[in-house]
């Protein structure tokens, strides 16, 4: 069995959580796009469900499906959205952002009733911060941001390697929003909530990676077979 294989067995997990008439929200990423595919297949035999994308690839990819598409605005409320993630602790706290989509990710999986994580098991990890944390920023004045995420971060016992994402031809990514992202190479976090604050606490910071409090269940694909792991109820083990 193959990571794919994972992917896709927590991503076919998490479409029993969808019922008719369902408001979702659809995340980023390789995971959420097995989901997405997933969906449409439904869709296709008849699911009636409205979705907000979390990035334009999301959004490119549930088009070219056909899944019916909304937005926040028009509906600002979702029952449901299902996401990926690029770690998860055992508090299902997330570090997401890897593609860049963490601002809309955001928004998308606060404006939900539920969150769901699907990813596969190499994901979870003890502490968050082998994956460097992705930051978020505007363009204007993004050096001296950078000094003070690193004095702020250090303030909240977070030290290690910021870099600024860029593309293979040496190009600065951007965001769907129009910004640019640091790379924070902070280390395992003994403090992901004082992290959290203190990058809140930069005007020239839009968001960061850290979902804390957010998913309220993680379904992992792994060697195993599938674990949900809902907030309240703890860990459930299926077979493959
Ligand atoms: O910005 C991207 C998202 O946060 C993704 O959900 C995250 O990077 C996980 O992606 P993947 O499922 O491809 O590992």
């Amino acid at each position: 069995m193959s990571v794919e294989s994972y992917k896709l067995a927590a991503a076919r997990r998490a479409l029993q959580f969808v019922e008719p008439g369902m408001r979702l929200g659809l995340g980023t990423g390789s995971t959420a796009s097995k989901f997405v595919e997933l969906l449409a297949g439904e869709v296709r035999a008849g699911l009636q469900v409205l979705c907000v994308p979390t990035s334009e690839e999301t959004q490119r990819l549930a088009e070219q499906h056909g899944i019916p598409l909304t937005t926040l605005c028009e509906t600002p409320l979702l029952d449901l959205t299902i996401d990926g993630a690029d770690e998860i602790d055992g508090e299902l706290r997330l570090i997401k952002g890897g593609g860049g989509a963490l601002l809309r990710e955001k928004i998308v999986a606060t404006a939900s009733d539920r969150m769901i994580v699907i990813a596969d098991s190499a994901k979870q990890v003890a502490k968050l911060g082998a994956f460097p944390l992705p930051v978020e920023v505007a363009r204007f004045g993004m050096t001296a941001t950078r000094n003070m995420i690193e004095m702020l971060a250090a303030d909240a016992g977070c030290h290690g390697e910021i870099t600024q994402r860029l593309l293979s031809d040496g190009a600065p990514f951007v965001t769907d929003g129009g910004n640019y992202i640091f790379d924070c190479a902070f280390g395992p976090m003994e403090d992901p909530e004082a992290l959290d604050e203190a990058l809140k606490f930069i005007p020239g910071v839009v968001e960061n990676g850290l979902f804390l409090g957010i998913a309220d269940a993680a379904i992992i694909g792994g060697p195993e077979g599938v674990a949900v792991i809902e907030a309240q109820y703890g860990e459930s083990q299926e077979a493959v």
